[in-house]
């Protein structure tokens, strides 16, 4: 897989460090407006190394930043060009990494905080790794025909596996006349503990509460539908018309798909944004766990029905149907629970089968390389 970055756009009030003989301060200063983070263990892992943070991947190699506006190619560790090698282990948009003293090439991955996955939609089943080192992703659902209790709640299933926090950005407020009905439903989701914030994407006043998000230091990713608004957000917050926005075609409220890149953009709010392309086929990676990504009730009733493999079908002693018939629990949202819970281990048995796959493939190459060049 591969995407076209743009470059960074440049901020005047920061110029970039001299190349000729840039101090430390400078390159740090420089790292911050890109989004490097006030973390001790990364700076120690960096030492003195040339430091820069992934924008791109491409079949030629990887582009990466050392300051706002920059974009160079540079050549990943020979490691990373194994048709089956892990692809964690390899750089992904949002990553930081240590270049050699040149800039030429890609000496290693530093640790990463963070790392938003999905499984990849196409044929032959595969993770797709979207960013690296996010602090907060950004579930932007638009308040129109579009609002969708149940893509919400996949979108939190999939961040909660990331390491990255989720926050709710509820676009197009200023148009919604149900505001309360729809926050009440969000409410009965269990997304306490989920900031959320009604918003208008067009007014800068309105996305001041998002702020606290996106200031030095820290990443946000922005995901949702095609039309939810994630241009819109994303100028706003610039104060400048950058993306192209398109209007939603008003019978059924979705703006044509236009964005077509993954950029690191770097904010006023001193943050920096990554942009992914609408994720419209989300599909689960076979990691998430439903507890952790808020179904910890109905995983804690299953606990309690009368035989460890419950099916919660027609077992006698089943606390699930028990609660379903009581009303405690909502039969919707465990319907959508039973959905979410099928499609994770479908694609858990996928994932398990694929590394199983990898390992007797690189077992294979071992032993080639082995009886060709000896013992390695
Ligand atoms: N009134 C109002 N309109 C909005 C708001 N947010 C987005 N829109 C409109 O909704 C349409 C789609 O918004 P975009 O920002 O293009 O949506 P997107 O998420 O970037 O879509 P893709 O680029 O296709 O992923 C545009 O016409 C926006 O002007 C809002 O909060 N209020
Ligand atoms: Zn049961």
């Amino acid at each position: 897989m591969s995407t076209e970055s743009e470059p960074i756009e440049p901020e005047s009030s920061h110029a970039a460090p001299s190349s000729t003989d840039p101090t430390a301060a400078d390159r740090y200063a420089a790292l911050r407006i890109i989004g490097w983070p006030d973390d001790e263990e990364l700076r120690l892992a960096a030492g003195d190394a040339r430091i820069a943070r992934v924008i791109g991947q491409h079949r030629s190699g990887f582009d990466v930043a050392e300051f706002a506006g920059d974009q160079r190619r540079v050549q990943p560790p020979a490691a990373w060009t194994r048709p089956r090698g892990d692809p964690t282990e390899r750089a992904v948009v949002g990553d930081w990494v240590a270049l050699d003293a040149e800039g030429k090439n890609i000496a290693r991955l530093l640790p990463r905080k963070a790392l938003l996955k999905r499984g990849a939609a196409g044929e032959h089943y595969r993770q797709q790794l979207i960013a690296a080192n996010i602090d907060h992703v950004l579930v932007v659902s638009g308040l129109d025909a579009d609002f969708n209790p149940r893509r919400i709640e996949r979108y939190l299933l999939i961040i909660q596996a990331s390491g990255a926090a989720p926050v709710l950005v509820l676009t197009k407020a200023d148009q919604c006349d149900i505001l309360d009905d729809v926050l009440e439903v969000l409410e009965n989701e269990r997304l306490t503990g989920i900031p959320v914030y009604p918003v208008n994407a067009k007014d800068a006043a309105s996305l001041v509460v998002l702020h606290p998000y996106l200031g030095p230091g820290k990443s946000a990713v922005l995901v949702g539908s095609s039309g939810a608004g994630k241009s819109t957000l994303t100028n706003t917050l610039l104060g400048t018309q950058k993306m192209k926005t398109n209007e939603v075609r008003a019978n059924d409220q979705r703006g044509r798909h236009t964005t077509t890149n993954r950029v690191l953009i770097p904010l006023p709010q001193g943050g920096c944004l990554i942009d992914t392309p609408g994720m419209r086929e989300l599909k689960l990676s076979g990691e998430e766990d439903l507890a952790d990504g808020g179904f910890d009730d109905i995983e804690a009733l299953a606990g309690n029905c009368r035989f460890s493999d419950c099916g919660h079908s027609n077992e006698p002693g089943c606390a699930v149907r028990a609660a379903i018939e009581s009303g405690e629990l909502d039969d919707v949202r465990y319907a959508s629970y039973c959905k979410l819970r099928d499609e994770r281990d479908a694609a858990a048995v996928t994932l398990a089968q694929r590394r199983a796959e990898d390992k007797v493939l690189n077992k294979a190459l071992n032993k080639r390389l082995k009886d060709k060049y000896g013992r390695r």
